[in-house]
């Protein structure tokens, strides 16, 4: 099957979740992240929702009770994750009705779109899937990936998001452009991010961000000053 992979924004975007267990449980903490309004319907819940229940009650609702049908209605993400499969299967078919794109936990084939295994580092995003062939894999994956991206990629990030929109408006050449965004993204450079933070002997990932305000500032110097460089380089050579 060839899925076609979106990052989703969902800002006031209505999102519903049916049954409340373990994997509901963990669809539900990735969606806590974002500005969704999600619901919530399930006689049980898994204890891993308690921190939430009293929490932010004009973006969540949760609903102890069973699955009405009614809960369908002008959402626009459905999660099916009973325990039952002929229910899901059912609550499947009512909301194919509906205009809203649905996952359903243990029935690919009558899902729009599965879930991924997510590594998160800041603004960077890495997801995996295994076509829904080996869910496990995904997992695993993802796992190895904490290892391979440090902090040096969420910093560089953080900083680019105010950095790229005044490149762009700044500099007009776009060849230059490009060549400043790929140098920065080069790995010889995430090097020498690295070795900033290493000078410190600080793990950042342990530590709050006013704790290492000193480091970002270095760092955002070392961007502005590859900027300059790359910049004279490119004049002189054009
Ligand atoms: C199709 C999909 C539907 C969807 O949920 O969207 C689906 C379906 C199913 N998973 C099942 C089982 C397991 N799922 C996991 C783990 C994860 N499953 C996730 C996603 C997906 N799972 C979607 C496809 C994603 C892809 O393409 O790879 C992850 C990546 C994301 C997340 O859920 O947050 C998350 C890892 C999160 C992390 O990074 O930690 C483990 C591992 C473990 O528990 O150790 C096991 C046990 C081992 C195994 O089965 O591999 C079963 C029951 C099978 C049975 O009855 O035996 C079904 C139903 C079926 O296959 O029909
Ligand atoms: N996608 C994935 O990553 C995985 C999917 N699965 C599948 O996901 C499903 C759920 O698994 P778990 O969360 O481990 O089960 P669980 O037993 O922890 O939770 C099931 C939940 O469904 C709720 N429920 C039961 N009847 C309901 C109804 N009429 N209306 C609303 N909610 C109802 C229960 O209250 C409970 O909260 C299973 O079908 C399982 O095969 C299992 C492992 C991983």
């Amino acid at each position: 099957m060839n899925f076609y992979p979106i990052n989703l924004k969902l800002e006031d975007k209505k999102v519903l979740i049916v049954g409340a267990g373990k994997v509901a449980l963990r669809k539900f903490k990735r969606l806590s992240t974002t500005t969704a309004q999600i619901k919530v319907v399930s006689p049980d819940f898994n204890p891993g929702f308690d921190p939430y229940l009293a929490q932010n009650r004009d973006r969540y609702i949760f609903l102890k009770r069973k699955f009405k049908k009614e809960d369908l209605i002008k959402q626009d993400l459905i999660f099916i994750a009973t325990n039952k499969t002929e229910l899901n299967k059912e609550i499947a078919f009512l909301a194919k009705k509906q205009k809203a794109l649905i996952n359903v936990a243990d029935n690919s084939a009558k899902s729009d779109f599965n879930v991924p295994a997510l590594f998160k580092r800041g603004d960077l995003n890495l997801t995996i899937s295994s076509g829904g062939n080996l869910p496990a894999l995904a997992k695993n994956i993802r796992k190895k990936l904490e290892n391979q991206f440090g902090i040096e990629y969420s910093i560089l990030l953080e900083i680019m998001a105010e950095k790229r929109s005044m490149i762009i408006s700044e500099i007009e050449n776009s060849k230059l452009r490009k060549k400043i965004f790929r140098e920065l993204a080069s790995t010889s450079f995430l090097t020498e991010i690295r070795q900033i933070i290493d000078k410190e002997q600080a793990n950042l990932l342990e530590l709050k961000k006013e704790d290492y305000q000193q480091i970002i500032t270095n760092i955002n110097n070392l961007i502005s000053e590859k900027i300059k460089e790359i910049k004279i380089e490119f004049d002189n050579n054009y």
